[in-house]
């Protein structure tokens, strides 16, 4: 995948990377929808590929041809058919490039996650991503020959624009199948890995990593960590930091080839506790380079915001690492960019030293009587907890009150705690409306890159029905 992300726009294509965790049915949709001509299937995901084929020639629509990319491990010289490394075997050593005609004619197109509904089709163009990987490689200070671990998907916004930007720099990268905290240690120690990316799951997953399953770096190994993708908690980032890692928290959208804005320390931060520091990096910060314009905008007047910490607006893009638009929906394009600015579907607030902070998505912020509830500030307190791994936090429909928060809590390995203790913790620490009525224990589903599923949770609260109460709206039963 790393290397079709040059050569099919250098034959004058645009690449268009499916999620690895998609099944077929899935894939067929965005094989259609893609007009995709040549498909190419690693190994593992053969018969994924196949059965997608096979579903859209049962639709009557055109089926792509398929390239097989086989193991590396194997022998394939002499199989028959075409297969990736006989295609790049018999290829034209004197191919000329097929350079764009306009920087703005499209490099790739990316579906987004499909956390909140059916992935999306953004279209890249040459411009944005040449941009958005330039200022990446600023941001995290990717010096020459870096060696680089990819943890973020490569699907996933063409690895953040970084598939190009390694290559500029002369990198190496390592690449992961089995993807397990020891592995990414043992990796990072055997490769002497200089920069990763991770979902803040993955940072979480290496922070609670058994002792036993643990390297540490090596003397004077400083491995430089982007994040983002959700929101970092805050005792996450601390440990990172602890284990030496730095860590570069950005945030973004697929509709902003990946991150738009960057949290930059800054060198007053060196003075405040840990735990302020980690909650001043928990921020989403400022734009960065290749980044017009940011702001936290009233949805209905367009102004911004005051700059008081305080006041909710929707998170706005501007500039030319911005899509172009969705494929083959222009609806959808005309909603996203109405009044000039891109909407990103995030509420967050403006601080008065210009950093924004996201407080949560639209669809996910619950209304509880008169109040609005960041579901964002309730995890981070229940994710405090030491008993607790992960956590999720959702409206529950409540007959009274509209929704109360409902927190979905998996607790670290060995560990224990009831829903009591939870909601006690979050009580001496959050005013009371924002305190989880209801705790659930157990497994939390998540996106392949790494997002919770809140629809998902948001279902099984809603099953849960509403809390019992007494005549004052007080809460009778847990
Ligand atoms: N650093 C971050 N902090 C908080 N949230 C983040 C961060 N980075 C990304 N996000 C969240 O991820 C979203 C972008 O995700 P992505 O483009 O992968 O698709 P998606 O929005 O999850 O999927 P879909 O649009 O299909 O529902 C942002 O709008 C924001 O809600």
């Amino acid at each position: 995948m790393y290397e079709l992300n040059f050569g099919v726009p250098m034959a004058g294509a645009v690449i268009c990377t499916l999620n690895a965790h998609h099944d077929a049915a899935m894939v067929s949709v965005l094989l259609k929808h893609s007009e995709a001509k040549l498909v190419f299937a690693d190994h593992q995901f053969l018969t994924i590929a196949e059965d997608a084929i096979n579903l859209l020639s049962q639709s009557n629509s055109k089926s792509p041809l398929l390239i097989p990319i086989p193991e590396p491990s194997k022998d394939y010289s002499h199989s028959p058919g075409l297969n990736y490394e006989s295609l790049i075997k018999n290829g034209d050593p004197c191919f000329d490039i097929k350079w764009p005609i306009d920087e703005c004619d499209p490099i790739a197109l990316n579906y987004t996650s499909g956390t909140t509904s059916r992935p999306k089709g953004v279209v890249y163009t040459h411009r944005g991503a040449y941009l958005n990987c330039i200022s990446s490689i600023l941001f995290s200070e990717i010096r020459t020959l870096p060696v680089y671990l990819w943890t973020v998907p490569i699907f996933h916004s063409n690895g953040w624009c970084l598939t190009w930007g390694i290559a500029a720099q002369g990198g190496l990268n390592v690449c992961l199948r089995d993807f397990t905290a020891k592995t990414i240690f043992e990796k990072i120690t055997r490769y002497g890995v200089t920069h990763m990316t991770g979902a803040p799951t993955v940072l979480n997953m290496m922070a609670n990593c058994p002792l036993a399953d643990r390297q540490p770096l090596a003397a004077g190994q400083m491995v430089c960590v982007m994040t983002g993708g959700a929101t970092p908690q805050p005792p996450v980032l601390e440990k990172m930091e602890e284990m030496g890692f730095k860590v570069v928290h950005v945030y973004g959208l697929t509709e902003t080839y990946g991150p738009a804005t960057v949290c930059e320390w800054k060198p007053e931060w060196d003075e405040l506790s840990v735990d302020q520091q980690a909650k001043m990096m928990g921020r989403q910060g400022i734009r960065h380079i290749g980044t017009e314009a940011v702001d936290v905008k009233d949805p209905e007047t367009m102004k911004s915001v005051p700059a008081d910490g305080k006041t909710m607006g929707e998170v706005m893009f501007r500039g030319n690492t911005v899509m172009n638009g969705y494929f083959k929906d222009l609806k959808a394009t005309e909603e996203v960019f109405a009044g000039g600015w891109m909407r990103t579907g995030d509420l967050g607030v403006r601080h008065a030293d210009g950093y924004i902070q996201v407080k949560d998505r639209l669809k996910d912020i619950i209304i509880s009587g008169l109040e609005n509830i960041s579901t964002i500030e309730v995890e981070s307190v229940v994710y405090s907890h030491p008993a607790v791994l992960e956590a999720a936090v959702v409206g529950r429909p409540d007959e009274y009150w509209g929704e109360t928060p409902c927190a979905f809590v998996k607790l670290k390995d060995g560990a224990s705690a009831d829903a009591e203790e939870i909601i006690g913790f979050c009580r001496a620490r959050l005013p009371d409306f924002m305190v989880p009525k209801s705790v659930v224990f157990g497994e939390l589903p998540k996106t392949s890159t790494g997002k919770m599923q809140k629809f998902v949770l948001r279902e099984r609260a809603k099953a849960m029905g509403s809390l019992f109460m007494n005549g004052c709206g007080k809460m009778l039963e847990i």
